[in-house]
């Protein structure tokens, strides 16, 4: 008798994974710290920030401004104004992610979004972007009473999707741990914005630069996948 076939999905994170949100996170920082004359920060460093979700983000932009963290609160709120009504403007889709996004939906894929950051504009810049129709799932950082690292994200995008197993596709250290805790194949998209100087420090099954290959790579972590 055939088995039951496996439903397989692929799990995407969303900041320096499909998109290159810092210079619009990075704006609305700024716009932040300018309506109380408290200064600037470069992109760099903002980029630096991003991974643990717009709570963590704001506490750092306080610490690097060596402010007092009990800001933190009307800080953040002000943050989400801004970047709540500009998400995308200067945010760019990486070459290649939406002709990849093509061809595993012709594969047949199940796909979902996992991100820490807040579910309302990560909808959307998905939007925004025209890439919304791909995603059967999208939890964000205030989706759940947890953010990833926690597994329990990357779990409910399976179970939102009903897979019974998953690849996840991620650019940091939080989605390697969090993919390895919910017992997924990783993928690291080595040109988001991970923390390690070298990449071979980050846990990892498989490793990309360019979407044209991620095609291959899942195909083959999918092999690997009961
Ligand atoms: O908003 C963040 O800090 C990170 O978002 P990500 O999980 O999509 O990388
Ligand atoms: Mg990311």
């Amino acid at each position: 008798m055939e088995g039951r076939r496996v439903k397989k999905a692929i799990i995407f994170d969303l900041d320096g994974t499909l998109i290159d949100s810092a210079p619009d996170i990075h704006a609305a920082v700024n716009k932040t710290l300018a309506e109380t004359g408290d200064g600037e920060l470069d992109l760099a460093t903002i980029r630096s920030f991003i991974g643990n979700g717009v709570s963590v983000l704001i506490e750092r932009v306080i610490e690097a401004r060596g402010l007092d963290q009990s800001r933190h609160g009307a800080m953040l709120e002000t943050f989400l104004r801004h970047y709540e009504a500009d998400p995308a403007t200067l945010t760019t889709l990486y070459p290649g992610v939406e002709d990849a996004l093509e061809q595993f939906r012709d594969e047949g894929w199940a796909m979902g979004v996992c991100t820490n950051k807040p579910e309302g504009p990560s909808r959307d810049i998905l939007k925004a972007f025209g890439i919304d129709h791909f995603f059967g799932s999208v939890v964000g950082g205030d989706t759940l009473e947890v953010n990833k690292p926690d597994p329990a994200m990357a779990l409910a995008v399976k179970d939102q999707l009903g897979a019974d197993a998953a690849v996840y596709v991620g650019d940091s250290e939080i989605d390697a741990e969090c993919a390895w805790k919910a017992k997924m194949r990783f993928a690291l998209f080595t040109e988001g914005y991970h923390k390690a100087e070298d990449v071979d420090d980050i846990p990892q099954d498989a490793r990309f630069s360019d979407f044209d290959v991620l095609v291959a790579i899942v195909a083959r972590l999918a092999d690997e996948l009961r």
